[in-house]
């Protein structure tokens, strides 16, 4: 047996169950594994931590696609939500809508870009995203308006350095275009059967398992390697 490689995992499609919410039989082997986790989101930075709380395993995170991340008591910030608000402005002005209510959780606490429901005008929004400079990314649960120099794999080189590791020491798993960037940098890159066509182009290894099934399946075999 060689020794477990540290972890990159994305959380939505990756540890979710296909109806949505933490798959619960992740928890024990996100926990128990031998090396450290890194977990990789777009969600806004306060979820992946609360996540590791809970598991719980050191907070070890890269939120919002890499604008923001959390290692050894210090946190990297690398992009800036200031840059993202003239084009929200002229997406809400031009009759766009985020689409998550008044009380917004989705955004409330999101310091480097913005999250977008799915069923909002794709096409006004990627046309006022060229406008500004921005990219507009979707993650199969929202889109995600945000700088085009940032990304989870980006701050991946940052985390693992801290941790003292080279980026292709990692393991990665992940579910759709936001983990494409992860996929480049990490030695070996797995997808769900339910990932979308950038991930799976971009995975070493398509799996047969679709959401945390696939992902259980191949923390289960990488432990017996
Ligand atoms: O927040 C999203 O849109 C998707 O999150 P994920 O990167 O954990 O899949
Ligand atoms: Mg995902």
């Amino acid at each position: 047996m060689t020794d477990a490689p540290p972890l990159v995992l994305d959380i939505d499609g990756t540890l979710t169950r296909p109806e949505g919410g933490i798959d619960p039989r992740v928890f024990e082997p996100v926990r128990d594994w031998p090396a450290p986790v890194v977990l990789a989101t777009g969600k806004a930075f306060p979820y992946p931590v609360a996540l590791c709380t809970f598991i719980p395993i050191e907070e070890r995170v890269i939120a919002e696609n890499g604008g923001i991340a959390h290692v050894n008591d210090e946190v990297l910030v690398h992009g800036d939500r200031q840059r993202t608000t003239a084009a929200i402005e002229a997406f809400q002005d031009a009759g766009g809508d985020l689409g998550w209510g008044d009380v917004d959780l989705v955004n409330r606490w999101r310091e480097t870009e913005v999250a977008i429901r799915l069923d909002a005008d794709e096409e006004l929004l990627r046309e006022v995203a060229a406008e500004h400079g921005l990219e507009v990314v979707d993650t199969g649960y929202a889109f995600h308006l945000k700088q085009p120099d940032m990304s989870k794999g980006l701050m991946l080189e940052r985390v693992a350095e801290r941790m003292g590791y080279e980026p292709s020491a990692f393991v990665a798993i992940g579910d759709s275009e936001n983990d494409v960037s992860t996929f480049e940098r990490a030695g070996r890159s797995f997808a769900p059967a339910n990932a979308d066509e950038r991930a799976l182009a971009a995975a070493d290894v398509v799996l047969e398992g679709a959401h945390a099934d696939g992902t259980l399946d191949t923390l289960a075999r990488l432990r017996a390697e």
